[in-house]
């Protein structure tokens, strides 16, 4: 029997557009393959949105995503609107979007493809094997932490204020996806923070480790930050799964995407309690090669494997999806980003039409 599903595409700014044109011809590949109706619908986030409504996130585009199986975002930002007021920035479409549908939990895998392994620029002996689970609290912490703003002082400076807070229920349902996901996978947790300066990470520390009592096939461990950032480069075998806060995530899941050679490679899945999740690459709009055919399009793919996965329950087309990025690999196909000696460079189009043969003789 044919599924339909409905998937609002956001494809926002910078190489978002041709990243996105790839992802929905593969999806559509895979659709006819395995019997599954997909009707997109686009819809403006970001500078587009900003150009189009002077809005970053219209009240139209939340409630088409709202009424949706899924959301697939490619990217949001660039130089055009970075003098913009922080609430009027494309970023403030995109963090909204995350809080409108409240996607507290973004999952970012960093997995290193044998194929790709020259294309880090660790050594070999460092990164082979590599396979980490970054699971970022995304709706909370000083992204979102009030009081915010610019705020002029009494004697007329101007004064920045961010705020980083947490509460026990934000931090034990990330918490508990980050132990659910490390006991799928080989059962070791890292929990990164800053307590030894910081009360909310203090608080963060303490949740993290009562809630470790109801998951004893769970070994859990704790590091601050700056130590995780260098662990990171300096022995990345050593994790598995992740778990952290809004804006340490951020940082850690980029670091973790160089690992496996570019960034470009990165998928993500951004997940609430219920309601659709939003799919999207851990990179950004890329303004400096947008508009030249010269993006990787491969982490827009597999967050539409990641869309097929973990939302429209479709694992087997999301396997194919992710067979035909490794044989493309395989094959010595590189977009600039992971490109090395005697492979074949292509453009962010020809790589997709390499992907969609591919699917085609599978
Ligand atoms: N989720 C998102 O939409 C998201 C994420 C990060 C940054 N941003 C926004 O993107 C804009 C640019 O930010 P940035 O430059 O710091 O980060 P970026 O991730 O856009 O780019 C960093 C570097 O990586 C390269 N790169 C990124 N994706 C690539 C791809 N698919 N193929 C090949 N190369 C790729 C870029 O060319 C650039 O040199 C900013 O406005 C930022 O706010 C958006
Ligand atoms: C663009 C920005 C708001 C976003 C974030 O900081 O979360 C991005 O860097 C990401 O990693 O998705
Ligand atoms: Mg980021």
């Amino acid at each position: 029997m044919t599924q339909n599903y409905r998937i609002i595409l956001l494809p926002g700014d910078g190489i978002g557009p041709e990243i996105m044109a790839v992802a929905v011809d593969v999806l559509k590949v895979v659709g006819t393959q395995f019997d599954i109706q997909f009707d997109f619908q686009e819809a403006l986030i970001g500078g587009a949105a900003i150009d189009a409504t002077g809005e970053p996130l219209p009240s139209a585009t939340l409630d088409s995503c709202r009424n949706s199986d899924a959301v697939l975002l490619a990217a949001i930002g660039g130089y055009k609107w970075d003098s913009l007021p922080s609430h009027q920035r494309p970023e403030a479409g995109l963090l909204g979007l995350r809080a409108g549908l409240e996607l507290f939990a973004n999952l970012r895998p960093a997995q290193i493809l044998p194929q790709l392994i020259d294309a880090s620029t660790l050594k070999r002996e460092v990164v082979e094997g590599v396979d980490i689970m970054v699971v970022r609290e995304l709706t909370g912490g000083i992204y979102f932490g009030k009081p915010k703003g610019i705020f002029t002082t009494e004697t007329g400076e101007k004064r920045g204020v961010n705020t980083m807070v947490y509460t026990e229920s934000e931090i034990d349902r990330i918490g508990r996806v980050a132990f659910e996901t490390a006991r799928k996978r080989r059962g070791k947790l890292c929990s990164v923070d800053k307590a030894n300066v910081l009360d909310v990470s203090q608080l963060w520390r303490d949740r993290i480790t009562q809630l470790s009592q109801e998951y004893p096939d769970v070994e859990l461990s704790h590091l601050y930050v700056d130590n995780a950032a260098m662990q990171l480069v300096r022995a990345p075998k050593q994790f598995d799964t992740i778990v952290t806060g809004n804006l340490f995530g951020d940082i850690l899941s980029d670091a973790a995407a160089m690992l496996t050679g570019s960034i470009g490679m990165l998928p993500s899945a951004s997940l609430g309690a219920s309601g659709p999740g939003v799919f999207e690459p851990v990179h950004g709009s890329a303004p400096d090669i947008a508009g030249q055919d010269k993006a990787n399009p491969l982490a827009q793919v597999l967050s539409a494997a990641m869309m097929l996965r973990y939302a429209l329950d479709q694992p087997k087309a999301a396997d194919k999806i992710e067979q035909a990025v490794l044989q493309v690999l395989e094959q010595g196909d590189r977009t600039g980003d992971i490109m090395a000696e005697g492979m074949n460079l292509l453009g962010c189009r020809a790589m997709g039409d390499s992907l969609i043969r591919a699917l085609e003789k599978s």
